[in-house]
């Protein structure tokens, strides 16, 4: 394994923000940590890259124990934190030289690696990277995390706020990464980002909901789903919670999704339900599950 984290709890004051984290990336893999706002990724990824310590439980990376190797570890973990991590002051290339020369290696000697990336910036090197847009920001603060050849890569949400073309060529270059062999584990909170990992942590309020491949975590999904809509979504949701077979209501996007608590409702028998209580342009149709559903419905089970 290359990272592996045991029972790791997390506590700041009464805020329990990892209650209890066990998980395993193999060598070679890009592991996606998933989960919204708040759910522990920071708290967790701060503790495997050695910047915080665990106040219960116990995690390696490549065999090296997060608290008592810390400073070997640090040598081979590249970490790009969700925040800025750059020093605005610098320009470009000096934000580069400094993070190599930290690690006592220089941009020449693993220029390799970087190269992709950086040659999309390197016109602007000497510009500051406070005065860098958006994107070129990201592919500093990535060329910065890899110039020291680190053998993990780590990721604190790179893609939140980035345009979703940005967001497809980032994880362009996290998959080229990790063709070189780099092991990979990225955290975001977009769902749909979830189907470009080999596997995936579910991750809310603190514990993990499921660890699987992404195929796998849709696979498992039991409900039977519909997707319903009508003229006026906020009645529409008040009469379907209302329905005594309707298990869960949750909107997404221009539809609401729905599970059944059993199968003896037909899509007829809930339209008539909803005519009856006078909705107009009603649309009920069966779909497949996404990674959205499964979470609602894990985070449902878990609650109760
Ligand atoms: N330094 C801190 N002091 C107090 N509470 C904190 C601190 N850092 C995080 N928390 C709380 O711990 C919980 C987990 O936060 P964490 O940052 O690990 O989650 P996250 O999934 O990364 O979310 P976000 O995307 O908002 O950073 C949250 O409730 C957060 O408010």
């Amino acid at each position: 394994m290359m990272i592996s984290a045991e029972n790791i709890e997390k506590s700041y004051g009464e805020v329990k923000a990892l209650r209890g984290v066990s998980l395993e990336v193999k060598e070679g893999e890009l592991f996606g940590l998933i989960g919204p706002d708040g759910a522990g990724k920071t708290s967790l990824i701060r503790i495997l890259v050695t910047l915080l310590k665990p106040d219960k439980g116990s995690a390696t990376v490549n065999q090296l124990d997060v608290v008592d190797d810390f400073r070997k570890l640090r040598k081979q973990i590249g970490y790009m934190p969700g925040r800025f991590s750059l020093y605005p002051d610098l320009s470009v290339e000096e934000n580069m030289t400094f993070f190599a020369t930290v690690f006592g290696t220089t941009i020449e000697e693993n220029y390799h690696l970087v190269k992709d990336i950086y040659q999309q910036i390197e016109p602007f090197k000497e510009r500051l990277a406070g005065r860098l847009s958006g994107g070129m920001k990201q592919k500093l603060a990535l060329s910065c995390a890899l110039i020291h050849a680190p053998k993990v890569l780590v990721l604190d949400e790179p893609t939140t706020g980035v345009d979703a073309v940005s967001r497809k060529e980032f994880w362009e270059m996290l998959k080229r990464l990790q063709k070189m062999g780099i092991t990979i584990l990225v955290s975001t909170p977009y769902m749909d980002e979830a189907n470009l990992c080999d596997r995936v942590a579910l991750i809310q309020d603190g514990n993990i909901l499921t660890i699987n491949t992404p195929e796998r975590v849709t696979q498992n999904h039991e409900s039977i789903l519909w997707a319903v809509r009508s003229d006026n979504m906020y009645l529409c949701i008040r009469d379907l919670r209302k329905h005594p077979g309707v298990k869960t209501v949750f909107g997404f996007g221009e539809f609401l999704h729905i599970t059944l608590r059993d199968n003896t409702i037909s899509p007829t028998a809930l339209e008539k339900y909803l005519k009856e209580r006078c909705h107009t342009n009603i649309a009920i149709n069966p779909i497949e599950p996404g990674i959205e559903d499964v979470f609602m419905d894990l985070m449902q089970k878990h609650d109760n």
